[in-house]
């Protein structure tokens, strides 16, 4: 029957049953050690214990008064309204009246206490995991996708916030109210009790029902949504490639099928789950309909009285609330436990450490020496991607990096950098072992220029600041000047006060290399990491890169993975990488008398 009813609203190609089994079998993702995650969090809330202590005490309170509520109402009923004698009925009323301001208060108290304790909590967590996440070596960020790690710090916090934010105080009081209404009930009349909890079992069961299609459901637009946001994202970064490629047709319908997806999914989802409050509204009703029906019976016998049929089905209203609140927050909280476990993991990552920091305050003047360094990635399968590597590069020479793609060019300056650390051998710098430096310390005396130089979304100021914070507006122009970059600036809507991109799409690719050089020069470094663009610039911005390069070279050590002859040729020393190993070295001149890789690669046109 439910296929006919669907079926105007498109809804077969979506969710087949084999599917939905397949999508079953990951139910909400549990934490695998809830309770040392649980112990965890309670040690951050904890640290607000009187405050906790006050909340739950008016979680007390305000259930309390919302059982003793309804028991006033009975209580007038059969004192005052049933005998029709009114002397003193006012009282009551204003202890009433008093008992639901105070039920009120005690529930707007809870919250504002609550939901203040929840914050300082996230705050907590949420910079925690971020100072954690500054503090971690490259290779953790190598190993994880940054959609992973932008989850951890979005959505996981996210789902502990709303938990302790409202979770904590629910079921707190929907445990306190269900045992109380209970334990009233059963005092007053254990007939009607039962009678009132007999729609519990049928509650369950249709809840069940419902919750099985709408648990999947949701997971399926969950998935439908993803998946529509990610080909937006996609599309929008990607636009200059769409319209290049005159994809835009392609990329609608894709859209549109995307989209139609999402459409059926969320109709099916948000109706069956339209269906619970409907649902409970008719087992409530049949439940009033129920208790008031016997207990006119047994109140025409006389056994109980007009007030207890009142107090009875109004708490039978309140007995379904709790429940379904409990119900509600099961998945809600498991899968913040789940979430908290997933942050607190990332906590437990070793950080980059500095074993023995020694020489911080040394000035540098950058002597490095590779001895003998061999180098694997975390988790690659092939061999070494340096294998037994020596050289080394005199105070202020320039040393030109050659050889072919994937050669091991780039993971010679990261680890001098100290990005990752060596397997084997050892790296110094002015005699010192890198390896017992602070990396700040070596850091600091180390600036980049890579060819496709990374840009805030800050304007051309702070972007070229970020090599030295500190710079005065004075600097940063000098800086700017010396890296040739001056110029374009000026011409820019508005000067070093725009704001440039993140993507940096406003800007030639040249213009960013001379940012990124103006970065370096304020950073004043000893050594310098160079890697040439590879892309053809136009000659004039070419030109001005490399008397800017030049400019800033002088005086400081520095590697360049060299693209064009003309540095190999001004280098003072040459090395040519093959397959992680150091195969030949010396002046581009020795080289090319040598006759060997490099004359080879020159001769078939590789540089
Ligand atoms: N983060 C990483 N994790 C695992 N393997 C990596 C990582 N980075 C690089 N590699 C691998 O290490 C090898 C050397 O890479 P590297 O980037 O140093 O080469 P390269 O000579 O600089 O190449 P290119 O000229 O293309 O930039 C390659 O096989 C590469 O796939």
């Amino acid at each position: 029957m439910f296929d006919a009813i669907r079926r105007p609203f498109g809804y077969e190609p979506v969710i087949r049953k084999e599917d939905l089994k397949k999508k079953d079998a990951k139910k909400t993702e549990r934490a695998n050690n809830w309770k040392s995650t649980l112990l965890r969090i309670w040690k951050l809330v904890d640290e607000h214990r009187l405050l906790l202590i006050a909340v739950l005490a008016l979680v007390f309170v305000s259930s309390a008064l919302a059982l003793l509520g309804p028991f006033l109402i009975g209580h007038i009923i059969d004192q005052y309204i049933v005998p029709e004698s009114f002397d003193g009925m006012g009282i009551i009323i204003a202890w009433l009246v008093v008992v639901y301001i105070g039920h009120s208060v005690s529930l707007y108290l809870q919250n504002y206490w609550m939901v203040g304790i929840a914050q300082q909590v996230i705050y907590r967590m949420r910079t925690g995991l971020f100072e954690h996440l500054q503090r971690l070596p490259v290779s953790f960020f190598d190993k994880r996708q940054h959609g992973e790690l932008m989850s951890r710090m979005t959505n996981d916090i996210e789902n502990v916030s709303s938990t302790l934010n409202s979770s904590f105080i629910q079921v707190f009081s929907s445990l306190l109210t269900l045992t109380g209404t209970a334990v009233v009930m059963l005092w007053l009349s254990p007939l009607l009790t039962v009678l009132t909890l007999i729609i519990i079992p049928l509650m369950y069961v249709s809840m069940q029902w419902i919750t099985k299609r709408t648990g999947r459901l949701y997971k399926e637009q969950q998935h439908a949504i993803g998946e529509l946001n990610g080909m937006i994202e996609e599309t929008i970064s990607g636009q200059k490639i769409v319209k290049a490629f005159s994809q835009e047709p392609r990329v609608m319908e894709e859209f549109l099928e995307k989209s139609e997806r999402l459409r059926q999914t969320g109709f099916w989802a948000w109706t069956y789950s339209g269906f619970i409050p409907k649902v409970m509204n008719f087992l409530n009703n049949g439940s009033f309909a129920i208790v008031a029906g016997v207990g006119g019976i047994l109140a025409l016998n006389g056994s109980v009285s007009i007030g207890v049929i009142v107090i009875f089905t109004e708490y039978a209203r309140q007995f379904t609330r709790p429940l379904n609140d409990l119900a509600n927050q099961f998945n809600t909280v498991l899968s913040a436990i789940a979430g908290a476990e997933r942050v607190f993991a990332i906590m437990e990552e070793t950080e980059e450490k500095d074993d023995q920091a020694v020489n911080a305050e040394k000035e540098l003047q950058g002597y490095v020496e590779f001895d003998k360094v061999s180098f694997k990635y975390e988790g690659a399968e092939e061999d070494w991607t340096i294998r037994d590597v020596s050289f080394h590069v005199g105070i202020g020479q320039t040393a030109a990096l050659v050889g072919a793609t994937g050669a091991g060019k780039t993971t010679i300056m990261q680890l001098l950098a100290r990005f990752y650390d060596a397997n084997e051998g050892e790296i110094r710098l002015d005699g010192t072992p890198i390896g017992s430096m602070p990396r700040e310390t070596l850091r600091k005396q180390i600036a980049f220029v890579l060819q496709d130089p990374f840009l805030f979304e800050a304007s051309v100021y702070d972007n070229i600041r970020y090599g030295r914070l500190g710079a005065t507006e004075e600097e940063v122009r000098e800086a700017a000047e010396k890296a040739n970059a001056h110029e374009f600036i000026e011409k820019l809507p508005d000067g070093y006060e725009t704001i440039l991109k993140g993507d940096g799409s406003m800007i030639s690719q040249g213009q960013k290399q001379l940012l990124s050089i103006a970065r370096a020069l304020i950073a004043d470094p000893v050594i310098l990491l160079l890697d040439e663009a590879t892309s053809s610039i136009d000659t004039v911005t070419e030109l001005k890169i490399q008397e800017a390069l030049e400019r800033l070279m002088v005086g400081r050590t520095s590697f360049v993975i060299a693209h064009r002859l003309n540095t190999v040729r001004k280098a003072d020393v040459v090395f040519v990488m093959e397959m992680g190993q150091l195969v030949e070295s010396g002046t581009q001149q020795q080289l090319l008398e040598q006759g060997g890789i490099y004359a080879n690669m020159l001769a078939d046109a590789k540089l």
